[in-house]
């Protein structure tokens, strides 16, 4: 069941406590649902799910898949923090998106809408995106902590039992378009292809890996493991509306079981009653704040923190889990010394080329033209199809820097091997990507694409010793060379994918003429324009049990004592199966 109010809670003390869910409207919040949804699969285990935000049912946002943005616009969904000054940036500080909705982050990723003139102008940051990563990711995961558990084979079947493979919108013919043998149509989250045609722009894409195939290569499935290659987009999109972990693993058939209950409304501020008499650290409980007023839920089991790689390490401090040198200059007592906690906080750069092009067929009809944009609103409401089935993106080109770059004279590839991307372009029609600082006025019909990866390291620490003080959050964007380099190298290929015959006809020109500028002026251009993906990982990370740095075991467990390795994808397919074998760790823990 779920709650808005705590009054009409059953009891506070409950087998397990999960801080963070997501509901439905919004893009995020993924771990915490699935591990409820798996947890009370057992009649005997009784789960609270404690969430900071609002709900996600009838949150339109959060349902359209065009909407993508919207809910980054409106501050009930959003937790509002501000970066702190990015170096890379220019000293620039950047909205920071994370949800604050059931649902997490799953529930409100993508688009932003802002009335003005009479026109809508878009601004697209990222949504419903699936990816798993490669293989060699999850084996790089095994390898580093030494657990065979994580690797890409064993956790192929969590892959498959979160992800319900779904028609298209449009129920077009997919053959040829996705390798039925690497998905699932068992699972819970609905994934799809894209269900609404763009065959001029999809012709020139496929075409490309035709006329380029050395370089861009056609991967038939970009989910196989194998990522390398030029690919049709797959998202988590069901029947024309957003899957999130809300709509998905809290569904109204799972939501009915007695034993699952979920308070909105309850920001967690720490974890409490730590005690350490027998030897190993265990925490009572949980407090959390509604409606003005303290309350503390207590876990006779577990406890699980799934509030996400800004919330997770903002309770750990505020709980003494820390450095414990910085938390005690703050006045927190120190509970247990932990330095790796909130920090190898670790994103993707984003930066966007567009380009004017010579087709009407483009995403720019509907959001440049009020009629068109209210008649296929009307036809999202009336069938679930039409262009709001989807969020923009068409294909992914995932390639690597040469073997032979220079960057890597001084830098060790950070990669997990020869089969793993280190440079991501999306594309799609539209000039959705494009921020309208860039594009100006945005009127026209533009293609664009949107070039990510790498790795930086920032930090998440803690300003004040009020848990509802928000947390400094450094992403330490465009900080490293190997950042630079990757980003400068994205463009260049991004301006060649374009360079394809086909393209002649179709493209009038770049909105900027990223391939004109030096090396020296496209640095700047970067510094000015790139944002972050909002994929930000490791706050948290995982070591093996014997190691002295990290914060969980491979077991996901709080280490006494416990290298950031960001997924070279799209983070919240990773994220659902670290929530599914996380709830298979604790049930074998508890059978
Ligand atoms: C704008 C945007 C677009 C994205 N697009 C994509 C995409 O296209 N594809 C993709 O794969 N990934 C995407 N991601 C990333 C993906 O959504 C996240 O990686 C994933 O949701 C992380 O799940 P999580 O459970 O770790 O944390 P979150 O999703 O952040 O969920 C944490 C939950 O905990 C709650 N919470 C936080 N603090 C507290 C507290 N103190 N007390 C109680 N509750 C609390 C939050 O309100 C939230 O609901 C996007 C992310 C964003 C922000």
């Amino acid at each position: 069941k779920i709650y808005e109010d705590v009054s009409d809670l059953p009891g506070f003390e409950y087998d397990f406590v999960i801080v963070g869910g997501i509901k439905s409207n919004t893009l995020r919040g993924a771990a915490g649902n699935v591990v409820a949804n798996r947890l009370t699969e057992n009649p005997d285990f009784s789960v609270l799910v404690l969430e900071a935000g609002v709900s996600n049912e009838g949150v339109i946002d959060s349902i359209v898949p065009e909407f993508v943005e919207d809910l980054l616009t409106y501050n009930i969904y959003e937790w509002n923090y501000t970066t702190m000054p990015q170096i890379g940036l220019n000293n620039r500080t950047i909205p920071y998106w994370r949800a604050h909705i059931l649902g997490g982050c799953t529930a409100h990723s993508e688009s932003v809408f802002i009335y003005s003139w009479s026109l809508i102008n878009l601004w697209r940051a990222d949504g419903m995106i699936y990816t798993r990563g490669s293989a060699e990711d999850f084996n790089r995961y095994a390898a580093v902590t030494g657990d065979p558990g994580w690797s890409w084979d064993n956790m192929f079947p969590y892959f498959l039992k979160n992800e319900k493979w779904t028609p298209p919108a449009d129920h077009h013919d997919t053959n040829g378009e996705f390798d039925p043998a690497v998905h699932s149509t068992d699972g819970i989250n609905s994934v799809s292809l894209n269900g609404y045609p763009w065959p001029v722009f999809d012709h020139h894409v496929i075409q490309t890996t035709k006329e380029l195939p050395e370089e861009f290569p056609f991967n038939l499935d970009f989910n196989s493991g194998h990522m390398l290659g030029v690919g049709w987009l797959q998202s988590t999109i069901g029947g024309g509306e957003r899957s999130t972990s809300a709509t998905s693993y809290l569904a109204p058939n799972f939501i009915q079981r007695d034993n699952l209950n979920v308070l909105l409304h309850a920001q967690v501020s720490r974890l409490v009653d730590p005690d350490k008499t027998t030897g190993e650290l265990t925490f009572g409980g949980v407090e959390f704040l509604q409606g003005g007023s303290l309350f503390t839920a207590k876990a006779t089991k577990e406890i699980i923190l799934s509030v996400g790689s800004v919330g997770t390490p903002n309770i750990l401090m505020h709980s003494g889990i820390g450095d414990s040198k910085a938390l005690i200059a703050l006045g927190i007592p120190s509970v247990l010394d932990l330095p790796s906690v909130g920090q190898n906080a670790t994103e993707q750069p984003l930066l966007t080329a567009a380009w004017s092009v010579n087709s009407t067929q483009t995403l720019d009809s509907f959001t440049h033209n009020l009629t068109r944009f209210n008649e296929a609103y009307t036809e999202w409401n009336r069938t679930k199809t039409g262009p709001f089935v989807e969020g923009g993106v068409t294909h992914i080109a995932y390639m690597r820097l040469d073997a032979d770059s220079p960057i890597f004279e001084n830098v060790t590839d950070p990669s997990a091997g020869p089969d793993t991307p280190h440079i991501e372009i999306r594309m799609g029609t539209g000039a959705g990507f494009q921020p309208t600082s860039v594009l100006g006025a945005p009127t026209g019909h533009f293609m664009s694409m949107v070039q990510l990866k790498a790795a930086t390291s920032g930090s998440i620490t803690l300003q004040s010793n009020n848990p509802f003080d928000p947390p400094l959050v450094d992403l330490g964007l465009l900080k490293t060379d190997f950042d630079i380099y990757t980003v400068q190298e994205a463009v260049k290929r991004a301006y060649r994918f374009v360079q394809a015959p086909v393209w002649q006809d179709y493209i009038i020109a770049p909105v900027t003429d990223l391939s004109s500028l030096s090396t020296d002026a496209l640095d700047e251009y970067m510094r000015n324009n790139a944002s972050y993906a909002s994929h930000l990982v490791s706050t948290a990370s995982m070591s093996p049990k014997d190691a002295s740095w990290g914060v969980v075991d491979p077991d996901l467990l709080l280490k006494q004592a416990s290298g950031p390795f960001i997924p070279s994808a799209h983070i919240q397919a990773a994220t659902y199966v670290v929530g599914e074998r996380g709830a298979d760790l604790i049930k074998e823990r508890w059978k």
